[in-house]
């Protein structure tokens, strides 16, 4: 699909009471190797119109910048953390609790992207500070225009393709954010905003514990047969 096929908004069922399909019935998973996998839910969230315009107008948004080699550049998208779930707009928590119990992760802190029009974007990544365990699952909602999602392996190659329209859910799997790379590009042919909701969770941002190392006692035993035990390394 090009980008000029895009629909500028989504599905049909965008208008009216947000609410959220927890029988995940549309979800269908691929995979991306025997490690990693994309899970697209269509439509997950109903009313997508409304959330849209609930969240694009939070007072939270704001321009972020960053090092590029010798000087500070904007980042191409306005973003609105909340660190804490209970500070955010109801109707995400109500995603995040469907999130959690569906994929068994507590989704307990969120950010949003707002790509303002069809120049804004999110270069390849991983969510390296977010989700530091070796397999996680990171819930990414679409709402708004649509756009490209796009998935590759961290050490190059072919990239994939998803066309995630508002109210859709694309879930990254397995090692992901380590063995691969997701971006949103930049497109030639206008589009509206979209806003992407992230759905973050303490329990992934801690790295696994390292294997046990085999451990060694350096006991000391003396001439009477009495040990002194020693540190274990
Ligand atoms: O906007 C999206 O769909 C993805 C955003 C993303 O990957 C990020 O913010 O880390
Ligand atoms: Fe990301």
């Amino acid at each position: 699909m090009t980008d000029a096929a895009l629909p500028l908004f989504g599905g049909p069922d965008d208008a009216g009471e947000p609410s959220v399909d927890e029988s995940f019935a549309s979800a269908y998973r691929v995979s991306l190797d025997e490690h990693s996998w994309i899970e697209h839910v269509p439509g997950l969230l109903r009313g997508a119109d409304a959330v849209f315009e609930e969240l694009h107008a939070l007072e939270e948004w704001e321009q972020r910048d960053r090092w590029m080699y010798t000087r500070r550049v904007d980042e191409p998208r306005l973003t609105a953390e909340f660190p804490d779930l209970a500070e955010a707009p109801a109707v995400l928590q109500t995603v995040a609790r469907a999130l959690s119990a569906h994929y068994g992760v507590t989704y307990d802190r969120l950010w949003l992207n707002l790509y303002r029009d069809h120049r804004d974007s999110t270069g390849w990544h991983g969510d390296g500070a977010t989700a530091l365990k070796r397999s996680s699952i990171v819930p990414v909602l679409s709402l708004g225009a649509a756009r490209r999602f796009l998935v590759r392996p961290t050490q190059g190659g072919m990239s994939s393709t998803w066309h995630p329209l508002a109210g859709d859910l694309i879930v990254m799997g397995g090692r992901c954010q380590t063995d691969w790379r997701h971006c949103v590009p930049k497109q030639s042919a206008p589009s509206g905003p979209r806003i992407s909701v992230n759905f973050a969770a303490s329990s992934q941002a801690r790295p696994d514990s390292p294997e046990p190392a085999t451990r060694r006692a350096t006991n000391r035993f003396h001439r009477d047969g009495s040990m002194e035990a020693g540190p274990t390394w």
